[in-house]
């Protein structure tokens, strides 16, 4: 099996590599590509040196496809690579609105990708952090309403977002101004209530994809969802306060109980010993965080909670290769017909 990682310098590329380094993932080779002007750099994987290239125009000689060099690397070339007979799982949200593409998170629908030849889409980081915890309790406790507010970190935006977090705040220290590039303003000692374009209903597109890929990935669309996305100066980890709706009600007791037994959660929450989730404890995690459960105020019978999830790796570079992982245990993840 050979597996290649398609954007391999990226701050996502960076979290595919070390995730791959501990997988149960059986494979025989990595392939390292991304831009041309990385070409020729060695990366170290496995005890080895391995060589980026520049990603070629068409097909590659692997058999799943990490990708993760944006959207419109992935929406140019996936078509290729499929082609070329590749399993790709596309962390852009090049496809993820597709009707044939399925839209994963193997904890809560997994099986959306069993069978499936071609595209398999990562979810938005957010989303994806957020449907680990709500999906057992719409599962038992049906959500009506989902109303988030998130706290995003600096390397959502990229390699650069972190780079420019860290370069303002030194400058601002020194009592210099800072300018802003990445980011819609200057990003040290701020929150900018702003990520990605603003849609024609007042919302921007991150808040908008936490609502439309929620929907998708536990496959209810009358689902009633409103978001609120904002930027920190942090540099990994996204958190969410997530207010829940219910149909049956829920005590945070029996919430905590089920979250406990839930795949990909690790519930912190003890607030007389100041434990909650937070991007401090977070952070290299593979299981995202839940605490500060508690009886909601705006909705009787419902609930509100607070998230932590490493949005690098559950929100991108793990929860991809948990997907390659989840089909080979399924039997359903094999090497190319005739490929050598
Ligand atoms: N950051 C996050 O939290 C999340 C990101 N994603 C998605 O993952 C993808 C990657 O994001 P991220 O790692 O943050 O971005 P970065 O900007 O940190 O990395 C981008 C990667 O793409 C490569 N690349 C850029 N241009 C080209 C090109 N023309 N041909 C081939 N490779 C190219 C870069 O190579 P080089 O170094 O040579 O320029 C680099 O490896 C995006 O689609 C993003 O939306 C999804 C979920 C979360
Ligand atoms: N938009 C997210 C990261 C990201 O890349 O999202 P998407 O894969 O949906 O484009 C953030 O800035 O925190």
């Amino acid at each position: 099996m050979k597996v290649a990682i398609v954007g391999a310098t990226g701050a996502v590329g960076h979290e595919l590599m070390k995730v791959l380094e501990n997988s149960t993932l059986d494979f025989s080779e990595l392939q390292l590509y991304a831009s041309p002007r990385s070409a020729g750099l060695k990366l170290p994987f496995r005890g080895q040196e391995l060589t980026v290239q520049a990603t070629p125009e068409g097909a590659i000689d692997a058999d799943v496809i990490l990708a993760s060099a944006g959207g419109s690397i992935s929406k140019a070339l996936a078509p290729a690579w499929v082609a070329g007979g590749a399993l790709v799982i596309d962390n852009s949200s090049a496809f993820r609105y597709d009707a044939d593409v399925p839209l994963v998170v193997p904890e809560v629908n997994g099986q959306a990708a069993l069978g499936h030849k071609g595209i398999i889409a990562n979810p938005n980081c957010t989303t994806a952090i957020a449907v680990v915890a709500v999906a057992p309790l719409h599962r038992k406790y049906g959500v009506k309403r989902m109303i988030v507010s998130t706290y995003q970190a600096t390397s959502g935006a990229g390699q650069k977002g972190m780079e420019e977090l860290l370069e303002q705040t030194h400058m601002q220290l020194h009592g210099k101004e800072a300018t802003a590039s990445v980011f819609a303003h200057p990003i040290p000692f701020n929150v900018i209530p702003h990520i990605d374009a603003f849609q024609d209903n007042g919302y921007t597109k991150e808040e908008m994809k936490v609502a439309w890929e929620t929907r998708k990935i536990l496959g209810d669309e009358n689902l009633i969802i409103s978001c609120t996305a904002v930027r920190i100066p942090t540099l990994r980890t996204h958190s969410e306060a997530i207010t829940l709706e219910l149909e049956r009600p829920a005590t945070p007791d029996e919430a905590r109980e089920l979250l406990r037994h839930t795949a990909g959660v690790e519930v912190r929450d003890d607030p007389e010993a100041k434990l909650y989730p937070m991007p401090l404890t977070a952070s290299g995690k593979y299981d995202v965080e839940v605490g500060r459960i508690r009886a909601s105020l705006a909705f009787e019978g419902g609930l509100e909670l607070f998230v932590a999830g490493d949005q690098l790796l559950k929100g991108a570079a793990l929860n991809a290769v948990q997907i390659a992982e989840y089909l080979q245990a399924q039997g359903a993840l094999k090497p190319r017909a005739g490929a050598v």
